[in-house]
């Protein structure tokens, strides 16, 4: 059993309890009341003329533990948008990572940029959750999902105004995220299986991902070096945590991270 599977599993039963406070009929009913004519904004601010940034707040990883002692989520979504981010991820899964959906729904109630929910979704209660929460994408992990279940949850995200950032690790997923017609594909370069993060992967897999198609990596981003490696292979868009998270000063970290100054 891989730690994904165990994270799998425990999203599973938050799943399930969370059902017993608001049933699956209820939280629908509440997600399908909100905008669904969004323009999908999520999408529209990683289409940009040079490569756009995600920017994660992420208190705590399975691979690193605590990230950030203190963790004043907000401040840090407020001081990612000042300093250019283009969109923001917020975790809202609450045992590895130490997040949570309310931190998700003040940061998207505080801040103009588009924010992910970056859990890891394996029931379609959790799109309707992201939504009332006021994402406008959620993360869908391929290694998590039958394509069948992809192309189903992908649609569903969109009915609701949300786009769909789907992820992948390996030229199969890759293959899988298109035939489910993903719009924007994401490239991990941790192992979610085994925590490696193998820099080059996202380069390696970006020519399989068809022009047109948003193309993010994943993990792993430390340097304007980097960057540029990325930006060299055409990537359109880069997720980045740890890095950020650690820099005290967000805005020179991401400036450095663009321009190497
Ligand atoms: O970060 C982990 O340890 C991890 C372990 C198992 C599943 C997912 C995990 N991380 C989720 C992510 O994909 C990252 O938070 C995201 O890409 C940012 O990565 P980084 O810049 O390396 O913090």
């Amino acid at each position: 059993m891989t730690i994904l599977d165990t994270i799998a599993d425990y999203a599973r039963i938050r799943v399930a309890e969370a059902k017993k406070q608001v049933p699956l009929e209820q939280m629908r009913e509440r997600a399908k009341a909100l905008d669904a004519n969004t323009g999908f904004p999520f999408e529209q601010a990683l289409r940009g003329q040079d490569i756009t940034f995600i920017c994660e707040v992420k208190k705590a990883s399975p691979s690193r533990g605590i990230i950030a002692e203190d963790f004043p989520y907000l401040q840090i979504a407020k001081e990612y948008e000042a300093a250019g981010a283009n969109a923001i991820s917020v975790l809202t899964e609450p045992k590895w990572f130490k997040g949570d959906g309310s931190y998700l729904q003040e940061i998207a109630n505080t801040v103009s940029i588009p924010c992910i929910r970056k859990d890891f979704i394996v029931d379609e209660y959790q799109i309707y959750e992201a939504k009332t929460l006021g994402a406008s994408a959620i993360l869908l992990i391929v290694s998590l999902l039958d394509t069948p279940t992809l192309r189903r949850y992908r649609e569903l995200a969109e009915s609701l105004g949300m786009s769909a950032l789907v992820e992948t690790h390996d030229d199969g997923e890759v293959a899988s995220a298109i035939e489910a017609g993903a719009t924007i594909i994401g490239v991990n370069n941790r192992n979610l299986k085994d925590f490696t993060v193998d820099f080059s992967n996202s380069a390696r897999l970006r020519p399989l991902v068809p022009q047109g198609t948003i193309f993010v990596a994943e993990s792993g981003v430390e340097t304007p070096e980097d960057i540029n490696e990325l930006r060299k292979a055409g990537t359109d868009a880069v997720l980045i945590g740890e890095t950020l998270m650690r820099a005290t000063d967000k805005k020179q970290a991401l400036d450095h991270l663009k321009t190497g100054c």
